[in-house]
């Protein structure tokens, strides 16, 4: 299920945080949407999920914009910064009351907590979870829905290295399996061996929709960091 995404903008004051967007983010890969810190990235997620507003242009997934899907959460499944479960709930009754107030069968549950590991600390309360616990209750709650796409805002923020490792393994299994995976982040070295496509974005202009291999070979002997800093250099907020 792809998501097209067509003259997309929004400002906000003299901010241009989204500027004419437009790309396809194709299904069965995992599609980078990478660039600085304020280059539009979550306020574009947001706009997919329909919890921002555009001031012009469209977005379809699967042909549908997110307003108007049948069934939003078995299609969509999305990890938004600081989508935190309550501290002093137990993470698989976080998950529970998520599926309740969705629809989704209670057995998903113990399904996504297997998925992302978080079976052997289901009881305990999310206030007590590490930083890449929390994280992985997020994506538990991504995952819920067992959706075609998933958008992932910085789903690697603060994970250390097995846990980079891991989300990498689980991505690229989720796209293996037909997946359309959007996943941000403002780290091209977090993207580089994950995702197999690249949205890059500059001040709400997207930079570049390659390949990561052909921007590579773009890039002639530079890395794929140094290739990216060569791009943004003129889009970092503060210099
Ligand atoms: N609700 C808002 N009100 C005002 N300005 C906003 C709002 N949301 C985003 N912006 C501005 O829009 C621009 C893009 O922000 P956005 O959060 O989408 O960037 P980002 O790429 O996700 O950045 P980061 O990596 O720092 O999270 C920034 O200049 C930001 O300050």
């Amino acid at each position: 299920m792809d998501i097209e995404v067509n003259g997309l903008r929004k400002r906000y004051g003299r901010t241009i945080a989204v500027d004419d967007l437009t790309c396809t983010v194709r299904a069965g890969r995992v599609t980078g949407l990478v660039g600085p810190n304020g280059a539009g990235k979550s306020t574009t997620l947001r706009m997919f999920l329909g919890l921002t507003r555009p001031d012009a242009g469209t977005v379809h997934i699967g042909g549908t914009p997110y307003a108007s899907l049948a069934h939003p959460l078995h299609t969509v499944g999305a990890l938004l910064d600081g989508a935190a479960a309550h501290p002093g709930r137990r993470a698989r009754d976080h998950l529970r009351w998520l599926a309740h107030a969705g629809r989704i069968p209670r057995h998903r549950v113990d399904e996504v907590l297997e998925r992302v590991g978080l079976t052997a600390v289901a009881r305990r309360r999310a206030g007590t979870f590490s930083l890449g616990m929390a994280q992985r209750l997020g994506i538990a709650a991504a995952l819920l829905g067992d959706a075609p796409v998933l958008l992932l805002d910085e789903p690697v923020n603060g994970l250390d290295p097995e846990g980079v490792r891991w989300i990498r393994t689980l991505l690229r299994g989720l796209a293996a399996e037909g997946r359309t995976v959007l996943v941000s982040s403002h780290l091209m070295s977090e993207l580089a061996d994950t995702a197999d496509h690249l949205l890059v974005l500059g001040r709400g202009r997207l930079l570049a929709d390659t390949g990561v291999r052909e921007l590579i070979a773009a890039a002639g002997t530079r890395t794929l960091e140094e290739a990216y800093f060569a791009l943004t250099a003129e889009a970092v907020e503060f210099r």
